[in-house]
């Protein structure tokens, strides 16, 4: 069934978006979530905060923790620079095969690299696999029991620098609670919560920024 529903999504994208306006194929999306089918896409509340944070940072280098049907991967690589590039994780196969078309259609692969399998295989071997030394930003909306080991993985893999901004998505709603504690209460971060809605309702959710201070 999720299968069907991802061909339904895909086809939703084919059929309203224009082939490499990322504009249209987000608008899309959100469309069909909206009126056809939920699903948990940042969606466009919390996706205009995402967009300001992007832009105010100007990253080179993006990490995406979670890249499901790769809605935000394209919010985030729409607005990065020339010669910027962002590495999504996703674990779940059949996810990744959906974002890899929708990243196609938005006519964004040059600046994304799609990554199979689970983050804390892939976040030890960042260095040594593609290259990067650390990153300027760092979104975070994969399993959240995954946010604060994965994040105290990247502290300790040496992948966070004096300024990385780390976004984290629903911070209330399904919540993760260890790491906001861990963020708020850490010396070595500064954070800030930014009050939203959960993708598409009026349930409460939340976007938290962390600055590590190194
Ligand atoms: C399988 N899987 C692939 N990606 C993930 C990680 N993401 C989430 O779990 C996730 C869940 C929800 C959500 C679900 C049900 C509900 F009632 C309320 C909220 C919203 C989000 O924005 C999320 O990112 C899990
Ligand atoms: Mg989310």
């Amino acid at each position: 069934l999720a299968l069907l529903w991802h061909d339904r999504l895909l086809k939703a994208v084919r059929k309203r978006a224009t082939r490499g306006d990322p504009q249209s194929v987000i608008s899309a999306i959100d469309h069909f979530c909206r009126h056809n089918e939920w699903a948990m896409n940042v969606g466009d509340e919390k996706g205009s905060i995402l967009d300001s944070v992007v832009s105010e940072v100007n990253p080179e280098k993006v990490l995406e923790l979670g890249t499901y049907c790769g809605y935000s991967t394209v919010r985030i690589a729409r607005l990065l620079p020339p010669g910027a590039r962002l590495i999504t994780l996703e674990f779940n196969v059949d996810y990744a095969a959906i974002a890899r078309q929708v990243i196609a259609w938005a006519g964004l692969e040059d600046k994304i690299q799609l990554v199979e399998g689970a983050s804390e295989d892939w976040i030890p071997r960042m260095k040594e696999h593609f290259g990067i030394e650390t990153f300027d930003f760092v979104f975070l909306d994969h399993w959240k029991d995954r946010y604060l080991p994965d994040t105290k993985l990247m502290e300790d893999c040496g992948l966070l620098r004096k300024g990385t901004v780390l976004l984290a998505d629903n911070v209330i709603c399904p919540g993760v609670p260890d790491y906001l504690e861990y963020v708020r209460n850490s010396l070595s971060y500064k954070s800030c919560y930014f009050k939203s809605h959960l993708e598409y309702t009026k349930a409460e959710d939340g976007l938290e920024k962390s600055v590590f201070l190194g």
